[in-house]
Formats: structure tokens, C-alpha cells, sequence
């Protein structure tokens, strides 16, 4: 049955795809962004567009609305470590507003992108969702502390929701890709030195325990992401509050990243070893089994070099 959709945060990388994602679907998607890392250019063509922020949502929601898709953060690990009040304004206050808006609307779904950065360095992997929540960095402090406001909003207003804790995002899908600026993703980066954009790649650390010393993360296709989404969506339960992880349970070091770069694009990617940046855990690979089970989520794209492929057009599509 289609519906009638708030996306904020869908003039960014993955606000947009599953806008996109949405449209094809053949719901009615409204748009919520206030620009702040996004482009307007990004908000796909069939949605429309309100410029303004999270923080003022109730001028915006009404029970026309059957629910709310929230990408609308803040969501750099490095920056957070140096200016957390930005993370706890933004995403915390942010969404507190928004949760606000929605129980004064009768807006009754909601889902919400969480992230791997929630469980900190994990005692076991690959991570189920039940495994301790201890986060290294400011950033998945503020979007932990909004999955505990999130079950408490289920418990006492009958909220349904649920959200999706991404693991590593990437790849792209039609005209929607990842253009963060400045670029602080791996992926993106990675290409940006294949087109000559940057002379070599920084290595982030290279004395983690892992087996090349580099630090080791599970690329997500965002079209698989997406699909989740729209099932999600469908699944969330008034009072209740599923939690799902959204990974492909493959884990590659930054060096395997670079070399599958080197061999998608056939161009020489010189390395630069740096400092490790600071907050980022060693390894973070998903168990997804939540996501297959209770949301039948059944991702089909989980080759690195496809992902990387597709990354690769978006980027040589922009650069042309
Ligand atoms: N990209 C990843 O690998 C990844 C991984 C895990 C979780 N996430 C989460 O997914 C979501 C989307 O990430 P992304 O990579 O697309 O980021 P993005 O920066 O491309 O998109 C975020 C969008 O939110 C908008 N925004 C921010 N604050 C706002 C506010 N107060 N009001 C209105 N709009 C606001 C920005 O302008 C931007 O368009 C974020 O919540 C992020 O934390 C992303
Ligand atoms: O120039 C760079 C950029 C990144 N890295 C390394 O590459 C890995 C991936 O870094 P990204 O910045 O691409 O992604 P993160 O793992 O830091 O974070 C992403 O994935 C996390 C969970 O895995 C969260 O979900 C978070 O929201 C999302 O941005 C990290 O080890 C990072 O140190 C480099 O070595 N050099």
C-alpha cells in the first residue's frame, strides 16, 4: 500500500537513494534538510523539498503522514572526537525535537539510522545486536543515546519503529552517490586519488591487531541499505522497537579497499601511512541474522568490486 513519507537528511548520500528508493515504490515523499551537509541537487526529482531544519519539524508534520524516514545528523567519527557538542546538539536535540513533533502529529512509524559505531571496539565479532553498546567516539554516543529516547518513545507513546544500525555504507545508485564535503569516507577518497584529485591516500594507523595492521570494516551496498529501509518500514509495530544491523558480515582492511580500488579503476593508488584516527575501533563486521529474520532483508550486492564499481561510475560521472 503506498504512503506518505517524511525523509529528513534526503539531500544526503543515503536520505537520497532510499528517497529514490521510495518514489520507485510509488510512495509520496516529502523531503526534510536543511542543507547543512546536503545538496538540493541530491533530493531526487518526484519528492518534494522543504529547506529547514529537524529542530523545527512541527511546522512541517501533520497526520497526512504515515511516517517518518530520519537520516538528518551529523555522522563524522573524526570530527566528533574534537567537537562533540556538535553531535549531542544535532542529532540528539535534533531528534528529540522531531520525536516531539511526531507525538503532537499522530506520526506513528518511524525509522531511524543508527550505526556499527553504537558497540564501540566489540568484544566478539561478527556484532549481534545484543552485544554491549560501548561507543569509542561522541558520534556513536549521540546516536546510542537516540535508540534509548527511541524505545523509550515506543514503551510509553506506542511508537513504532525501528532502526538500522549501517555498518560501512557505499557504492551508489543512478544519480544518487556519496558527495560529502570535504570527503572523509574511505571509499570516496580512495577514487578521489584514482581521478588525480589527491596525490596518495592516507592510511589511517597500520599497527592495528588485525592481519595487515589496518583497520577492518563491512562494506554495504546503499541499495541493499535501501531496501531494508522500505521493508522496515512496513514492519515497525506501534510499541515497539526493533533494532536491526545492516551489514554483509565480510569484513576487508582499508589495504584490501585500496587494492580493489587499484584494480576497478586501473590506476595506481599510492599509499601514505598516518597517524590512527582518532576513535576508530579495529574491526566492526555485522551479523545481520535480525535483519533477515523478522525484516526478510535479503541483500544481493555484497561484492566489494561491484560496490567499488558503482562508486566509481557515480564519481567519474560527477568529475565529467
Ligand atoms: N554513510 C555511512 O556510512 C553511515 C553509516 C552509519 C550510519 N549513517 C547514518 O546515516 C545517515 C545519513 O548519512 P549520510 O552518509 O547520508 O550523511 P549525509 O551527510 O550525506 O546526509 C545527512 C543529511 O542530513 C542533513 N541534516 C543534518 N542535520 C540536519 C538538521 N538538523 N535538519 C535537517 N537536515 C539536516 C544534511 O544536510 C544532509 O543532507 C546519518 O544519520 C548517519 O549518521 C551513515
Ligand atoms: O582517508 C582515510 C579515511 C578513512 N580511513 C580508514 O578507513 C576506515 C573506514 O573509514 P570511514 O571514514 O570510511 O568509515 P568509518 O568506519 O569511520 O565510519 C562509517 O562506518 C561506521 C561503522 O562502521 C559508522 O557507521 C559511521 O557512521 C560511518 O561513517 C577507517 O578505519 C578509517 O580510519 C583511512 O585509513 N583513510
Amino acid at each position: 500500500m503506498s504512503g506518505k513519507y517524511l525523509v529528513t537528511g534526503g539531500a544526503g548520500y543515503v536520505g537520497s537513494v532510499v528517497a529514490q528508493h521510495l518514489l520507485e515504490a510509488g510512495h509520496e515523499v516529502v523531503v526534510l534538510d536543511n542543507l547543512s551537509t546536503g545538496f538540493r541537487e541530491g533530493v531526487p526529482a518526484g519528492a518534494a523539498f522543504i529547506e529547514g531544519d529537524i529542530r523545527d519539524a512541527a511546522k512541517w508534520l501533520d497526520a497526512s503522514f504515515d511516517g517518518v524516514l530520519h537520516f538528518a545528523a551529523f555522522s563524522q567519527v573524526g570530527e566528533s572526537v574534537v567537537k562533540p557538542e556538535k553531535y549531542w546538539e544535532n542529532n540528539v536535540g535534533g531528534t528529540m525535537a522531531l520525536l516531539e513533533a511526531m507525538r503532537a502529529a499522530g506520526v506513528r512509524r518511524l525509522v531511524f539510522s543508527s550505526t556499527a559505531a553504537t558497540y564501540g571496539e566489540p568484544d566478539q565479532v561478527p556484532i549481534v545486536e545484543s552485544a554491549p553498546t560501548k561507543p569509542t567516539n561522541p558520534y556513536g554516543a549521540s546516536k546510542l543515546a537516540v535508540d534509548h529516547m527511541i524505545t523509550g518513545e515506543a514503551a510509553a507513546h506506542g511508537l513504532g519503529a525501528v532502526s538500522l544500525r549501517y555498518f560501512n555504507v557505499a557504492g551508489a545508485y543512478g544519480t544518487c552517490g556519496e558527495r560529502h564535503d570535504p570527503e572523509s569516507h574511505l571509499i570516496p577518497l580512495v577514487l578521489q586519488v584514482a581521478q588525480g584529485r589527491r596525490d596518495a591516500i592516507s592510511v589511517f594507523g597500520d599497527d592495528y591487531p588485525t592481519p595487515d595492521g589496518t583497520c577492518v570494516r563491512d562494506y554495504i551496498h546503499v541499495a541493499d541499505l535501501a531496501e531494508a529501509h522500505l521493508l522496515a518500514v512496513a514492519a515497525a509495530e506501534p510499541g515497539e522497537h526493533l533494532i536491526c544491523n545492516l551489514g554483509n558480515g565480510n569484513g576487508f582492511s582499508v589495504r584490501e579497499v585500496v587494492e580493489t580500488v587499484r584494480r576497478v579503476t586501473g590506476h595506481p593508488i599510492p599509499e601514505v601511512v598516518a597517524p590512527r584516527r582518532g576513535g576508530d575501533p579495529a574491526v566492526l563486521v555485522a551479523s545481520a541474522e535480525t535483519a533477515r529474520e523478522k525484516l526478510g532483508w535479503n541483500p544481493s550486492r555484497a561484492d566489494l568490486a561491484g560496490i567499488v564499481s558503482d562508486a566509481w561510475e557515480f564519481a567519474q560521472r560527477r568529475a565529467g
